[in-house]
């Protein structure tokens, strides 16, 4: 079902509270990487060419409920005034007189930034009375933070239970884009898979297994399958209480005519340090004592040969330790390889979008995700409460 967006509302002259994701990473006082800022700049600039009295709200990091300086959202307010050539008030609190008085003090089309709002401790418990002090702010509430409604906190949920809410901009195309990938998708649909850990995605891959032609898995997570297949990946990380899930799924993906495949070479390592020894070897041939730190050269074949077939992309996770080069080769190699000519391509997670910034090929991709855990818990068919919450379109 459909939102309702800020062009179903009249915005005009009102008290906007703007739920955004401004979770950056900053450096030195400094925004280090402002693709979120960017990410909800149309929302911001409709609401204030409408003449609407915009007032954002964020969190950044994970506070706890009390504040934490080096947690502030100074560098942020200073970067999204560069981005929108216009001021950016900003409030050394989330509630309280002094917010009170800057949102009285705000005209139309000005703009204002709360402060973290997980320095309050009622924010991730949902508290309905800072939801009704959020909600006293403002006329009308808009979500444009897709990398949080997964939350159901009180900037996300219990303030837009309060009054008129709708979707910005942002989140209205993160639900379309991610949406259409379990409602319509073109087939061939090929997901690639990667990271740590099969336990954070397992969800994901049994609700995409039926779905998808293939599933190519590599990173951490593929070595849990292989062990559960039998080799042994001597120091490598490996899920030993997940063998049998990992077994079921491959099972289930046979049964169901998906094509679960597997990585068939591996740069194994004696150690993760910087400069450790390296070579390409065999899945069945890992020395003891060594460990898989990413995919092989012949396994970036058969993967780029898996999606060079496919009309729908969709990629989570790393394929190896891409931090520490070289082992980021695999992972920049199937970034390269993604059919960003002749597929829909949608890439979601932090790491994963930074590899796809490495090679290069981050402009080229239809949907780069703002949201991680968002847009693992919407392809696991989950229900979002920070989209739940909000109005829907009427019929017609
Ligand atoms: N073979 C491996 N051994 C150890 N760590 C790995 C391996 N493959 C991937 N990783 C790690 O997985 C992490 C990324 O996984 P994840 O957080 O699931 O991705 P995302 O942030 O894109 O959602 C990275 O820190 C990466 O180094
Ligand atoms: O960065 C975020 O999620 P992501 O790392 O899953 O993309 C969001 O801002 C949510 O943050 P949280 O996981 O601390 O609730
Ligand atoms: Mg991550």
């Amino acid at each position: 079902m459909a939102k309702k967006t800020v062009r179903d509302i009249d915005v005009a002259g009102k008290r906007v509270l703007v739920r955004v994701d401004f979770n950056v990473p900053l450096k030195e006082g400094r925004v280090a990487e402002d693709a979120r800022l960017k990410a909800a700049l149309p929302t911001i600039r409709y609401l204030c060419e409408q003449g609407a009295r915009v007032i954002l709200v964020s969190h950044l990091g994970r506070p706890k409920g009390v504040p934490v300086d080096e947690l502030r959202l100074d560098p942020v307010a200073v970067r999204l005034g560069e981005l929108l050539q216009r001021p950016v008030h900003k409030v050394d609190a989330c509630t309280g007189p002094a917010v009170e008085a800057a949102v009285a003090a705000l005209g139309p089309g000005d703009v204002l930034l709360l402060e973290n709002i997980r320095f309050h401790p009622g924010e991730e418990k949902n508290d309905p009375e800072l939801a009704r002090q959020l909600a006293a702010l403002c006329d009308i509430y808009v979500n444009d933070a897709f990398g949080t409604v997964h939350r159901a906190h009180a900037s996300v949920v219990g303030v837009a239970a309060l009054r008129p809410a709708v979707a910005g901009f942002l989140l209205e195309r993160e639900l379309e884009v991610l949406g259409k990938l379990l409602s319509a998708p073109e087939h061939p649909f090929v997901v690639v898979i990667g990271g740590a850990k099969i336990s954070d995605k397992i969800g994901v891959l049994e609700n995409l297994l039926a779905r998808v032609e293939a599933m190519l898995v590599g990173g951490g997570m593929a070595n849990t399958f292989l062990a559960a297949q039998g080799h042994d990946m001597g120091l490598s990380l490996v899920e030993t209480d997940k063998l049998e899930v990992a077994a079921n799924l491959l099972a289930r993906a046979a049964g169901q005519g998906c094509r679960l495949v597997l990585p068939v070479d591996l740069v194994v390592a004696e150690s993760q340090v910087p400069g450790a020894v390296h070579r390409v070897v065999p899945v069945n041939a890992v020395p003891g004592g060594w460990m898989a730190l990413d995919i092989g050269p012949e396994t970036v074949k058969l993967f780029a040969a898996e999606l060079a077939r496919a009309r729908t992309v969709f990629w989570n996770g790393p394929l190896g330790y891409f931090e520490q080069p070289p082992f980021d080769a695999g992972t920049v190699a199937v970034a390269r390889a993604l059919p960003v000519a002749t597929a829909t391509t949608v890439v979601g997670g932090g790491d994963t979008v930074r590899a796809v910034k490495r090679a290069g090929i981050a402009d080229k991709i239809t949907h780069v995700s703002t949201g991680g855990g968002a847009s693992l818990k919407l392809l696991e068919g989950k229900e979002l409460p920070g989209v739940t919450v909000l109005q829907e379109k009427e019929e017609g």
